[in-house]
This record gives C-alpha cells, structure tokens and sequence, in this order.
C-alpha cells in the first residue's frame, strides 16, 4: 500500500464518469464533498496487500493516527488513488480495505471522509506547506 498524507486547509471533489465498469455504488450525496482543516490520505491498494488486508489496514491506520497527532489533525478525508503504484490490489480487496480503514479511523474518535470509489473525480486540495503537511508511507503485509 502506498499512502500519500497532505495537511491540508480543505479538500474538494466532484464525481464526474465512471472509472470503473462497477464502480462503489453511492448516493447523491456523495456526488460532491468537501473537509476542511483536514489531513487527506491518498490510498494507493497494491498487490501485494491481498496477502494479508487486515494487516495493511491496522498499519494504515497507526499511520495515519501517528501523522494526525503530530500535526493535530482531527479531520481525516481517504481518497481511493490509483495513481501511487504500478501494482494494485483488484478493486474488489481495494474498496474493502479502503472503507475499513475509514471505519477504524471513525473508532479511534476522528471525524472521516472519504471519497467514492471507482470514479474519475476533479478534485481542488490546499496544501498547507509546513515541514509535515507532505508525506508518504509505504505499508506491506509482513512476508
Ligand atoms: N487498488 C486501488 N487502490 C485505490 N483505488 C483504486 C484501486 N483500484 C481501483 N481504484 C479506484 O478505481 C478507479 C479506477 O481505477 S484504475 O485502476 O485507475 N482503473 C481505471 O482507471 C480503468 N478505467 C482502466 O483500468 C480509481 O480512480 C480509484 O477510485
């Protein structure tokens, strides 16, 4: 799994085609969304998580807490990317591994985000631009 994490001032998007032939089905609510004050994680599921998704997904998430504790983020936005690696995960493990890490993201206390599955989306982001508000974590299922 590849995690690109941006501290941002807010994050933006809109659904525009599917990206997929079935793409997360969503309701119109979903269409659009936007966070403010938020730190985004852009996901990347690869290949080699379908060994063990249960594993990548507590990594993830220690990962993301660890980041959002040090820049006292307390709103978190997962953005499905498929744009971080050459080998990704089938979209049937990518999907599932995306929303539990949003759920246990939610159990640890944090308002989350995150953004439909399977769609090409326009998106605006606002980089905030301290030393921490870019980083990336690359997370692998122990062999
Ligand atoms: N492994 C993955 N990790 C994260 N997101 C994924 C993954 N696979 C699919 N997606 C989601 O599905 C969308 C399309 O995935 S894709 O791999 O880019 N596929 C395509 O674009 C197809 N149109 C051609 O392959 C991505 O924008 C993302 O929303």
């Amino acid at each position: 799994m590849r995690v690109l994490l941006i501290h941002s001032d807010y994050i933006e998007y809109e659904v525009k085609d599917k990206a997929l032939k079935n793409p997360e089905p969503i309701p119109d609510e979903m269409k659009k969304g936007r966070m403010d004050e938020v730190l985004v994680a852009f996901i990347s599921v690869e290949k080699v998580d379908e060994k063990n998704p249960e594993e990548v997904v507590e990594k993830a998430v220690e990962e993301i807490v660890n980041v959002a504790k040090q820049v006292k983020a307390e709103n978190l936005f997962v953005y499905p990317f498929a744009h971080l690696s050459s080998e990704l995960a089938k979209p049937s493990v990518a999907l599932e591994v995306l929303k539990k890490i949003e759920e246990k993201l939610k159990e640890k206390g944090y308002n989350v985000g995150r953004a439909p599955f399977g769609y090409y989306k326009a998106f605006k982001i606002s980089c905030k631009g301290h030393p921490l508000a870019e980083l990336s974590r690359t997370i692998v299922p122990e062999a």
